[in-house]
């Protein structure tokens, strides 16, 4: 049943009432709060701000449910102690600030946790915890005995230590894989605006949309990369952020950070996502959407195909090509002859060795160099195909 209008909108309050009982039910919550809401333009932390939503996380673990807290803010609250004028552009000033601020931001959530006797522990993630499987199942492990001992797992991205490209670059997809990572049962994004608007709030007229039960409703909704003055991505990422976490089943609130209680109880407030499809292997999902690739492999038409189907391993005799500067385990972009990407995966060779075993069969491979050669260069449990994005609802970007 379908009860919205094309906008959105549910027909009535009851409806909207009964999709958003997920949220209040939900036992395992991962809360997302971006560096907008918790940095004032001074470049220093907003300490009520903070204190109100630590608040509200208390009462929610009190209330029986688990809480995870995933926080932006350590390079917007790193600005001012270091004197700077305005958020860096440049990497390393931005490692330096990074690591000023977290510390201020951990310490900060210490205290406003420890007046509720709730017990914090820091978890700084880099996109390779996401895609060495030894590394997500090691960060798996670490939250799950931290939620069964109490504990309220804080993650940030590791800004300090991340080059540009291994960085997640933004926390928003951090926290939608970190929700699959841990099962959630919800994911709520915390921000400077009360949920999706049909145009860009700063526009008159721009009104909420309270529903979306499928990203596709909104393909037509105009959001804007740019955010507020501290934080990153804008619109555009909170809504890649929704895509992953609903795609997998987790469904989403995306509200103001003063409504953060309103939404945990399932109100009104900001703009409810449903779930739309199932829960995948975390080790899929986080192919699919972590870390940037680091290379690209073409193949030919056979190959092209074969991946498309759904069951093959891409062996060395259907890739023409290999660019990029990857290491075995990296993920890479496999790319179709007309030049679409039709799939992700790990590649299982170094760059460097990949030219001298392309186009050849398993057979010639094994007869020349021996066995190890004769392996797929992505086996088919390393490999997500590349969905087509345009029926998921991208939304119209503007700048
Ligand atoms: N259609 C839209 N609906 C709601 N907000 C939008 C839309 N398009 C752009 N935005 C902007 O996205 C901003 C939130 O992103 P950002 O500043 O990155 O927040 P955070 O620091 O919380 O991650 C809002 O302030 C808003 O101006
Ligand atoms: N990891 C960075 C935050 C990056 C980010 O996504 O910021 P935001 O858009 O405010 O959620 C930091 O702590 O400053």
């Amino acid at each position: 049943m379908n009860s919205l209008e094309p906008s959105g909108r549910p027909q009535d309050a009851k409806d909207l009432q009964r999709v958003r009982s997920v949220i209040a039910n939900a036992r395992r919550v991962v809360v997302k709060i971006g560096s907008s809401s918790l940095t004032g333009p001074d470049g220093h932390l907003d300490v009520e701000a903070l204190r109100g939503v630590v608040e509200v996380l208390a009462a929610r673990q009190a209330a029986g449910a688990q809480v995870v807290l995933v926080t932006s803010g350590a390079v917007s609250a790193g600005i001012g102690p270091l004197g700077l004028a305005a958020r860096p552009r440049d990497l390393a000033t931005m490692q330096a600030a990074a690591s000023v601020g977290q510390g201020q931001l951990v310490g900060r959530y210490q205290e406003e946790f420890a007046a509720f006797g709730i017990q914090i522990g820091q978890i700084l993630l880099t996109a390779e915890d996401t895609v060495r499987r030894a590394r997500y199942r090691n960060a798996q492990r670490a939250l799950e005995r931290l939620l069964a001992l109490g504990v309220v797992p804080v993650i940030n991205e590791n800004d300090a230590v991340t080059t540009d490209e291994l960085k997640f670059g933004d926390n928003d997809r951090l926290a939608a894989l970190v929700s699959h990572l841990v099962r959630a049962d919800a994911l709520l994004l915390l921000t400077d605006v009360d949920g999706l608007h049909d145009a860009p709030p700063s526009r008159p007229g721009a009104r909420r949309i309270p529903l979306v039960n499928d990203l596709a409703e909104v393909a037509a909704v105009e959001v804007t990369a740019r955010g507020s003055a501290v934080g990153t991505g804008g619109m555009v990422t909170k809504l890649e952020s929704v895509r992953i976490a609903t795609g997998a089943g987790v469904p989403a609130v995306l509200t103001l950070t003063a409504n953060a209680a309103a939404a945990l109880a399932g109100d009104d407030v900001g703009t409810f996502f449903a779930a739309t499809g199932r829960r995948t292997s975390a080790r899929r999902l986080w192919i699919a959407h972590a870390a940037r690739t680091q290379g690209r492999l073409h193949l030919d038409d056979g190959a092209a195909r074969a991946v498309l189907g759904g069951r093959a391993s891409l062996l060395p005799a259907g890739i023409t090509k290999a660019e990029g500067q990857f290491d075995a385990g990296d993920p890479v972009e496999l790319v179709a002859p007309d030049g679409t990407v039709v799939a992700r995966g790990l590649v299982a060779f170094d760059a460097s060795d990949l030219p001298a075993l392309l186009g050849r069969s398993t057979y010639a491979l094994r007869e020349e160099l021996g066995e190890g050669y004769d392996r797929e260069v992505v086996h088919r449990d390393d490999l997500v195909l590349d969905r087509p994005t345009s029926s998921q609802g991208r939304t119209r970007r503007t700048r």
